[in-house]
């Protein structure tokens, strides 16, 4: 008998999904599996539901939401040797698209039950896991207005995106040592990622790997007007094409503050604030 558990995101992607335990009755044999149901009624319950699931001894335990429900399951899961299952139903879906777990509910169903598994590798933003990327200053900045507004949707996180070009200003300076190397910049964003998809399909490092022991990461100065030519190449999926894109690929980076105390942080889609002017990101 295999224990699953479900960790069910109500409102993640358009909220509307058919997930029961019934309906999960139906691929999942009583003679084979035994089921259990969980629902998140709040931001960062399913972490508490998960550490649950492990007291009640579950075997594999499915995320079903997107980017945001997987990082809080899977982080209750690192080190345990538990299975995390996938069922995408996020807006974005960035990790089950590198993972190539199928939108299709029946078929990501399939999936599980062909009890396959593959090691990925995991980040860490100080105490904070990641699974897919982490960025700070304009991609903190979509996650917030993202957040803000009320439905999940690739239109909503255009907005969301035109609207933090239009408030953008200026972040003070930060040092950044990556690969031995100290630089001081203003970036206009850091960008560090485990996967090769963001989510909706866009990517700014299509060469990532969730298995190469290795974050590749993205900076980006300060643009000014090229602003706009950078979202435009992001929605073509080139970004690469802008010159000031730079790319690197780490174990390890470290960020300072040499003003200010702490530092706004999208993680896994989800915004974070990390109350320290000293952020260290590692595999
Ligand atoms: N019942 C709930 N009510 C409100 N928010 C919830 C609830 N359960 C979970 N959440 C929060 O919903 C947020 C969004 O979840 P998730 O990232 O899975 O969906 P998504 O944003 O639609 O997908 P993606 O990240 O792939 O675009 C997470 O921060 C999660 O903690």
């Amino acid at each position: 008998m295999i224990h699953i558990h479900f960790i069910i995101n109500p409102i993640s992607g358009s909220g509307k999904n058919k997930l029961s335990e019934a309906f999960l009755g139906n691929y999942f044999s009583k003679d084979k599996y035994s089921i259990t149901v969980k629902i998140s009624e709040y931001k960062r319950y399913a972490i508490s539901l998960t550490e649950e699931s492990i007291r009640e001894k579950a075997e594999v335990i499915v995320a079903c939401g997107g980017d945001g429900t997987i990082n809080e399951v899977a982080s209750a899961l690192v080190n345990t040797g538990i299975l995390l299952g996938i069922i995408p139903m996020g807006s974005g879906n960035g990790l089950a698209s590198n993972l190539k777990i199928p939108k299709k509910l029946e078929k990501a169903i399939g999936v599980i039950l062909k009890n396959k598994s593959v090691p990925i590798d995991v980040g860490r933003v100080n105490d904070s896991y990641f699974f897919s990327n982490t960025g700070f200053g304009f991609d903190a900045s979509v996650i917030k207005n993202y957040e803000a507004s009320q439905r999940r949707s690739l239109l909503t996180y255009v907005k969301a995106s035109l609207q933090s070009f239009k408030e953008y200003h200026r972040q003070d300076e930060i040092v950044i040592e990556i690969n031995g190397t100290t630089q001081m910049v203003n970036p206009f964003l850091i960008f560090v990622s485990n996967s090769n998809v963001m989510g909706y399909g866009m990517s700014l490092t299509p060469k990532a790997s969730l298995q190469d022991g290795l974050l590749n990461v993205v900076i980006v100065p300060q643009l000014a007007w090229k602003m706009l030519v950078f979202g435009l190449l992001m929605l073509l999926k080139k970004p690469e094409f802008l010159l000031e894109f730079h790319c690197y690929q780490t174990k390890r980076i470290d960020i300072f503050r040499k003003t200010g105390t702490d530092f706004q942080a999208q993680i896994d889609g989800e915004l974070l604030c990390i109350s320290s002017p000293r952020v260290f990101i590692t595999l």
